[in-house]
């Protein structure tokens, strides 16, 4: 896929897919700073359009009322990884999109197929206007967004790591409740028709369970580091 006329030489397209609580966030944001590269969060992209349904009375049981409306609401990513920011109709979403109630509806929303399409578009338009390079994370980057990315990342861990990560976050939330929650969560994104969370079959899997953040990152930059080596 051609992204931009304007990339630099040395500019890569990394994506890192994965299921929840794997450190994909974390993992990204930590590689782009180091490298100089932009970063994506697609799935804050999912949670604003999810924030918006919500805000807007749409029944999110109903696919149909949610494609609708789904060129609706202007979604804008800010790529600066030491300060990303998400926003819609120009209001800062970053903290609405992280509560309870966006997370058990985003993967409703995000199985849409009028919703994934629009989402995606705007995902390669950012992708293709970064001249330096970016890491763009989520579920199904590798496969279908940015299929000829540089390097694709695919992160995993053992679903009591991830409880374990997530209930530390939510300040000792119960370990059980954490656990079924992300396997639900999992279930649905890994199920759905269109794009469903997959490992690209050119992906590199690492594993984290047992690997510290710091550990991960430095795997995932060593790898971006010999690809641009390779350019
Ligand atoms: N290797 C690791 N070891 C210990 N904790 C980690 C590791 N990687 C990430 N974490 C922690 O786990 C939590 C979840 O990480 P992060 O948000 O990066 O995951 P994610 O894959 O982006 O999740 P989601 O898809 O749900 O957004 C964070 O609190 C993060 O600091
Ligand atoms: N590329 C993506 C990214 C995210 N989603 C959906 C599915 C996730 O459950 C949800 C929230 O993502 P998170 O913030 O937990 O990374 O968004 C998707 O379908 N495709």
């Amino acid at each position: 896929m051609e992204t931009s006329a304007a990339r630099t030489a040395q500019a890569v397209i990394v994506a890192i897919d994965g299921p929840s609580g794997t450190g994909k966030s974390s993992t990204s944001k930590a590689v782009a700073a180091q490298l100089g590269l932009s970063y994506l969060d697609t799935g804050a992209q999912y949670r604003a359009i999810t924030w918006w349904m919500v805000n807007n009375g749409i029944d999110i049981s109903d696919p149909t009322a949610i494609a609708a409306v789904a060129a609706k609401p202007e979604i804008v990513s800010g790529t600066d990884p030491s300060a990303p920011t998400i926003t819609v109709d120009g209001t800062d979403v970053s903290g609405p999109i992280r509560t309870q109630e966006v997370t058990s509806k985003v993967s409703a929303v995000s199985a849409v197929p009028e919703v994934r399409a629009r989402i995606t578009e705007l995902q390669r338009s950012v992708a293709a206007a970064a001249e330096r390079g970016i890491v763009v994370e989520g579920r199904d980057i590798g496969t279908t967004v940015l299929p000829d990315a540089d390097l694709k990342i695919f992160l995993t861990a053992s679903p009591e790591a991830r409880a374990a990560r997530r209930s530390g976050e939510l300040r000792g939330a119960d370990l059980h409740t954490t656990r079924e929650a992300l396997l639900k969560r999992d279930a649905a994104d890994s199920s759905r028709k269109t794009s469903p969370l997959a490992k690209a079959d050119d992906a590199v899997e690492v594993d984290t369970s047992d690997l510290t953040l710091q550990q991960v990152i430095e795997c995932v930059v060593t790898l971006v580091e010999e690809k641009r080596a390779a350019k």
